[in-house]
């Protein structure tokens, strides 16, 4: 059996929520009921571990705020463990924000040359798909190409975002609700890409609350249930779970 290519172990990250309000002057001084310095932070995502080998095809379900986002962004690298341990052995292409990275004042074309090379595209690869991630974005982004992001609808930007990501040849895909953007146009484009690279054999972790895109793309499951990985099986066995967890 081929090395996972993701293994994570123990992993847990510690978030601090949002202070909506200024503290008044006497809880400064005051200590109650363990509302210390500490108050505020919680785990949303603690002792999860799982491996993910070449090719495997994982769907990541559970309820709104369970930690699936969170545990994408780990895998990227963009956020860093508080606790365990996340290990990637390929590059990732992250389907999550689709247009995050974009800078509002430059035009699409010098967008797509930005984003590109953050993602480690050299100039030349990106030269020569030029023209097929551009007309992968469609028509109205073809025309708009030399125009500023800023002017660009939201549909846009996600459209731009998904031609560039998708055409890296990363192995690994993480993907958040990305079939949920986007018209159905671009939704007949997006089931037709993924098809296209998994059948390449890349490695996929999809969030989705779309049960049929998680039984179309992914053969395992992962459920998640207050930050806590509850079962790993396969993705039929991880929708029942998830269903007996949701309260009728
Ligand atoms: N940067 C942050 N700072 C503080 N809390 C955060 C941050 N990002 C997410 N959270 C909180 O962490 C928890 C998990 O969020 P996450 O986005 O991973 O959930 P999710 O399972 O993807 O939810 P959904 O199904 O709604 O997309 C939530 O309570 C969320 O409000």
């Amino acid at each position: 059996m081929a090395d996972p290519i993701i293994e994570a172990e123990g992993l847990g990250i510690r978030f601090v929520r949002n202070r909506r309000r200024q503290l008044r002057l006497r809880e400064l001084f005051i200590h109650r009921g363990g509302r210390s310095a500490s108050s505020g932070q919680f785990w949303p995502l603690r002792d999860v571990s799982f491996t993910v080998r070449p090719g495997e095809t994982v769907g990541v379900i559970g309820r709104n705020g369970t930690g699936k986002s969170t545990l994408l962004r780990l895998i990227a690298g963009v956020l860093i463990p508080d606790e365990g341990s996340i290990r990637v052995h390929g590059d990732v292409a992250p389907l999550l924000e689709l247009s995050a990275g974009f800078s509002n004042d430059l035009t699409g074309r010098e967008n797509l040359h930005l984003v590109g090379g953050l993602h480690g595209l050299s100039p030349g690869y990106l030269r020569r798909h030029f023209d097929d991630i551009v007309s992968f974005a469609g028509e109205q982004v073809e025309r708009a190409i030399d125009t500023s992001v800023r002017h660009y609808s939201s549909g846009m930007k996600v459209r731009l975002g998904f031609a560039i990501i998708s055409h890296l040849p990363h192995p690994i895909l993480l993907m958040d609700e990305v079939t949920a953007v986007g018209d159905a146009e671009f939704r007949k484009k997006c089931y037709a890409t993924i098809d296209r690279l998994l059948g390449e054999g890349r490695t996929l972790v999809l969030v989705s609350h779309n049960q049929k895109d998680l039984t179309r793309f992914c053969r395992r499951g992962l459920f998640l249930d207050g930050g806590r990985l509850r079962l790993d099986g396969t993705i039929a066995e991880a929708l029942d779970a998830y269903q007996s967890a949701v309260p009728r």
